[in-house]
């Protein structure tokens, strides 16, 4: 696993602009290798802000968004179209307004979908969804997705995988249900860390003084069953995105020297 790198941005308002900009140009670098690009979702603040950003960047359209496989790492089980569902912000920040392939946006079933009111079965749905996606170069049952972008919790949750839950012990499954969330709403459907770390890039994009902590301690030495964030690791790249208040308690080794 690649060794973090942080960038830090003076605001988090330049911080999604800058996050948007850097996947235009992730997305366009994997159009360009093979034809295609995938993408994962975040909800959160900080997550659909990059997608209000991308919506308004120009740059935008040098992405074939017909190409381009979008998912989610995780996604509140509650009904479709229900305000407080990633898919839905997603959809208005960005998603409605680009030439996607329906085909190709992975949406994980909301609670009064194809399942009901069962979130295991969406879960394993999912799974299923990423199993068929998966090619035998992927060495999985997960794409390998081109970025996979997570927002942090102030304790150190990324998707729904919450510090000390069943969901971070996971070491088999690609999806699960998670119940009794800490974060509302409490039913959720999330990767799990063993799924999130098939990316090729993972971009952990947070910001405000109340993650300081927890990006310290992912940085430093905490495990990730106590600190999920600190499992998020890319394939090749694993980039953490802050401000200047969650970076303020980031170890001195990551941040450069000033010249
Ligand atoms: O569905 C969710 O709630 C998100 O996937 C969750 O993991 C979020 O990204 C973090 O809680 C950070 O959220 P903020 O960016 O709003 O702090």
């Amino acid at each position: 696993m690649t060794r973090p790198q942080v960038v830090v941005h003076s605001s988090p308002e330049l911080l999604a602009a800058a996050a948007a900009a850097r996947l235009v140009t992730r997305l366009v670098d994997a159009q360009t290798a093979r034809g295609s690009a995938s993408v994962v979702l975040t909800g959160g603040g900080t997550g659909i802000a990059v997608l209000e950003q991308l919506r308004e960047l120009p740059a935008r359209d040098a992405v074939d968004w017909s190409r381009v496989d979008v998912y989610w790492g995780d996604e509140r089980f509650l009904p479709a179209g229900d305000p407080e569902r990633n898919e839905t912000q997603a959809r208005a920040a960005l998603l409605d307004h680009l030439p996607v392939d329906p085909e190709r946006v992975h949406v994980m079933e909301p609670s009064d979908g194809r399942f009901g009111d069962d979130p295991e079965a969406a879960a394993a749905d999912y799974a299923e969804v990423l199993a068929r996606a998966a090619r035998p170069e992927d060495h999985g049952p997960v794409p390998t997705f081109d970025v996979c972008m997570l927002g942090v919790g102030g304790e150190g949750h990324v998707a729904s995988v919450f510090p000390s839950s069943p969901a971070v012990y996971e070491t088999e499954r690609t999806v699960v249900a998670v119940r009794n969330c800490p974060k509302p709403p409490p039913t959720r459907v999330s990767l799990t860390l063993p799924a999130i770390r098939h990316a090729t890039e993972v971009w952990l994009l947070t910001t405000g003084d109340a993650k300081a902590a927890a990006v310290s301690m992912a940085l430093g030495e905490a495990g990730e069953v106590q600190l999920p964030a600190a499992g998020a690791r890319g394939q090749l790249r694993t980039l953490w995105m802050l401000d200047r208040a969650a970076a303020a308690k980031v170890p001195g080794v990551f941040v450069p020297p000033l010249v």
